[in-house]
């Protein structure tokens, strides 16, 4: 309840066609209401007369200058996007809800999902795909996104399994293969079975997954599975390296996010898993293969009618709900958007956070905050965990140190999830979100697919992606009917991606203007001062709380050199980021649309980085390069003496400091995570928008070097000890 209130509070705002920020008017409005009420509080309060004085003086300070923080000077003009009521295509979790019972599966399995899993009755997807799956035929699932498609079809190849004759042991060798995207899908699919499988514990189940050692499972390989859940390429590393693995008893193949794998570069992998398995059949027998998808793509309808039957089942959930297919998401998930200019991002993430958590200090809230690349993670988890809980990494250099977080009334648990850490660090913190009541996972596209993490109760997306992983991402939320919100940040020119979510998506998207969000900040006002008590300026309004926060992070990340290199990896990594967008979405994400003293200033940075050696970039472009030849310099700071060209173009550049000293001084300081930089800054899936062949096969080398590099690492430590013992 409460946090349908803070919805409504949120969304019932009228919606301005500008910023009221940016209107010097309303600012001075609540500036009086604000002081009215901090005086109020001061009459009553003896003790802190002593305060009030200090406020006056602020107050004469503050209204003998006339000049505005450059935190809000020249911004671009937020756009206008109107709030189209769409039609929405809506699917129905449940069908009939008919008694378990009459699943037409054995009693072992009807009752462990009663038990293990509290199932009362199936989903609709569940109703509609046992019986098929049962009929041996092929079949094409489509259903949203927490809608219980795992099991789908997991029951009916476990029921299947169990009824081989002779009985199905450990020496029969793989029956089944599972192929999922993801590390993490591995896992959580495995768990899924492993869950079901109690009561055959002579079905043998497995997970195969790049990063864990490959010999561990080339033993267990050579021992006998029956059920394989891998990625497509772990498998052809298998295929390629593991004699004992035989295909010749596989009766089913899944393609779980089928859409996923291809759009990840996966198609030439798959190809060759059915090419292998295929090579085991002549044409009367036949193995079954179910694909899964909840927003199929052009490019799976082609690989559909390549790879499986022609007279495959096709299950559309969508389908009887609307008279054409369409993506649907759930409908108990109530989508926002709000468009904020570069400089205002951080701020105004700060303050929605705030927003969330303080606002539900009794309640459950859990939230999953999108980045675009691992750089950007490792970035916004030092700043946001040392904003909101005052904790610093254990990693961070003490030099400089500043401490100034404790802005949350009740800590909150920052969690992190990306592409550069090892599957074991990925399961722990998975596992520890799963547990937390409260929390925020901080994670790259990696957690956009078919993770199933319980009561995540906010989906903020930071750094928009494709539309398509637009819906996954938003999907970790309002699973199986439950109640779920997402926020996604835009610049002002990127405005046209709501619109296009709205026209081509058929979804319905409410508008929170950053003011509203940051209004949020003077409820901290008292929190903020105790850190400014040694300032001369105590702030009263949003825009000045804001400001505030915003220097006082400068300070932060100015602090150390070795901050001043992280942001500027951030800074970096997210230009790269921007850059990586293929042609058709440039009209939407161009990265000369980037206003780059602006993007600097989001990342506390002072100093414009030296984007000379952003290679993926001058790769595309050789803009960068040219343009850190001018060496007329402006220096960044707080008050920005000189005014930052606002024209939305290249030339931008040249009018502030390219910064190259300190760049290879600071090599050798840099934390392992940090010196495979060039590869790290890749998020798993990139922005989910192009993703070659070419860059797959160069991103499996990258695995593989990296995974190398682990073991060298491994067995180095293993010597250490030995040596020590
Ligand atoms: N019939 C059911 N009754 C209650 N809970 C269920 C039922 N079926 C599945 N669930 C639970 O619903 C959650 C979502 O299921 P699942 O992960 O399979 O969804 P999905 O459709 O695959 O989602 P995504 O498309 O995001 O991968 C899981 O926690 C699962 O255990």
């Amino acid at each position: 309840m409460e946090d349908d209130n803070l919805l409504l509070n949120i969304i019932s705002e009228p919606i301005s066609t500008k910023s009221k920020l940016l209107e010097k008017k309303s600012v001075k409005r609540k500036h009086d209401v604000v002081e009215e009420k901090i005086l109020n509080n001061e009459l009553t309060n003896k003790k802190k007369r002593h305060e009030r004085v200090k406020l006056d003086l602020c107050q004469g300070r503050e209204m003998k200058s006339s000049k505005r923080s450059s935190l809000f000077a020249n911004n671009p003009t937020i756009p206008h996007v109107e709030d189209i009521n769409v039609e929405t295509a809506n699917e129905e979790i449940f069908g009939t809800a008919s008694s378990m019972d009459t699943v037409p599966v054995h009693p072992h399995i009807i009752s462990c999902l009663k038990q293990k899993f509290d199932i009362k009755c199936l989903t609709n997807v569940q109703e509609k795909s046992i019986p098929a799956i049962l009929t041996g035929q092929d079949v094409i699932i489509k259903s949203q996104t927490g809608s219980g498609k795992t099991l789908a079809y997991v029951i009916p190849i476990i029921h299947r399994i169990q009824m081989i004759e002779p009985l199905v042991r450990r020496e029969t060798g793989p029956i089944a293969i599972v192929l999922v995207p993801t590390k993490e899908l591995v896992q959580q699919t495995y768990e899924v079975f492993q869950k079901l499988l109690t009561s055959f514990v002579r079905i043998v189940c497995s997970p195969l997954v790049g990063g864990s050692n490959r010999n561990h499972e080339k033993k267990r390989l050579r021992r006998g599975l029956n059920i394989l859940i891998s990625t497509p390429g772990r498998l052809c590393d298998h295929i390629d390296n593991t004699q004992s693995l035989s295909f010749k008893n596989i009766q089913f193949l899944i393609f779980d996010e089928a859409d996923k794998m291809l759009d990840m570069g996966f198609a030439d992998a798959i190809k060759k898993i059915i090419q292998t398995i295929t090579k085991h059949f002549d044409n009367e027998k036949h193995f079954q293969r179910i694909l899964l998808s909840a927003t199929p793509t052009t490019a799976l309808n082609e690989f559909v009618d390549i790879n499986l039957n022609k007279n495959s089942l096709r299950i559309d959930i969508s389908e009887e709900f609307n008279e054409e297919s369409v993506i649907t998401v759930p409908k108990t998930l109530k989508q926002m958007f709000t468009i904020v200019p570069s400089k205002l991002r951080l701020v105004t993430l700060i303050g929605f956070l705030l927003k969330i958590f303080n606002n539900n200090e009794k309640k459950k809230a859990k939230a999953l905050l999108f980045l675009a690349t691992n750089d950007l993670v490792h970035f916004h988890y030092d700043v946001i965990n040392t904003i909101l809980n005052g904790e610093k990494d254990d990693d961070m250099d003490e030099q400089g140190d500043l401490q100034f977080g404790h802005l949350l009334n009740q800590s909150v648990k920052l969690l992190r999830l990306q592409g550069d850490m090892t599957h074991q660090e990925r399961t722990s913190v998975f596992n520890e979100f799963s547990k937390l009541t409260r929390g925020i996972l901080l994670c790259t596209n990696v957690a956009a697919r078919g993770l199933d993490l319980p009561s995540v109760t906010w989906i903020i997306q930071y750094h928009p992606t494709s539309p398509i992983d637009y819906i996954h991402r938003i999907g970790r939320t309002a699973r199986l009917g439950s109640i779920g919100r997402s926020l996604i940040f835009l610049l002002p020119n990127e405005a046209e991606y709501v619109t296009t979510l709205q026209e081509k998506y058929k979804m319905s998207l409410k508008s929170i203007t950053p003011d509203d969000i940051l209004e949020t900040l003077l409820s901290s006002c008292d929190k903020l001062k105790q850190h400014f008590e040694t300032r001369t300026v105590v702030p009263k309004t949003a825009e000045q709380c804001a400001s505030s926060l915003h220097h006082h992070f400068e300070e932060y990340v100015n602090g150390s050199e070795e901050r001043i290199e992280q942001a500027r990896q951030a800074y970096l990594s997210f230009i790269r980021y921007y850059a990586s967008f293929s042609r058709e979405w440039k009209y939407l994400f161009h990265v000369k649309n980037l206003h780059r003293g602006h993007v600097a200033k989001s990342f506390g940075l002072k100093q414009l980085p030296d984007e000379s050696n952003n290679h993926s970039i001058n790769e595309r472009k050789g803009t960068f390069a040219s343009s850190s030849k001018t060496n007329k310099s402006t220096i960044l700071n707080e008050n920005e003496t000189i005014e930052i060209n606002d024209k939305k173009d290249d030339k931008s550049i040249s009018s502030l400091k390219i910064e190259k000293k300190n760049h290879s001084s600071m090599s050798n300081n840099i934390k392992p995570r940090q010196r495979f930089r060039n590869f790290s800054h890749i998020s798993e899936f990139g922005n989910g928008l192009e993703l070659t062949t070419k860059s797959n096969k160069k991103k499996d080398k990258i695995d593989e070097f990296l995974e190398k590099k682990r073991e060298r690492n491994t067995i180095k430590r293993l010597h250490g000890r030995k040596k020590q013992t």
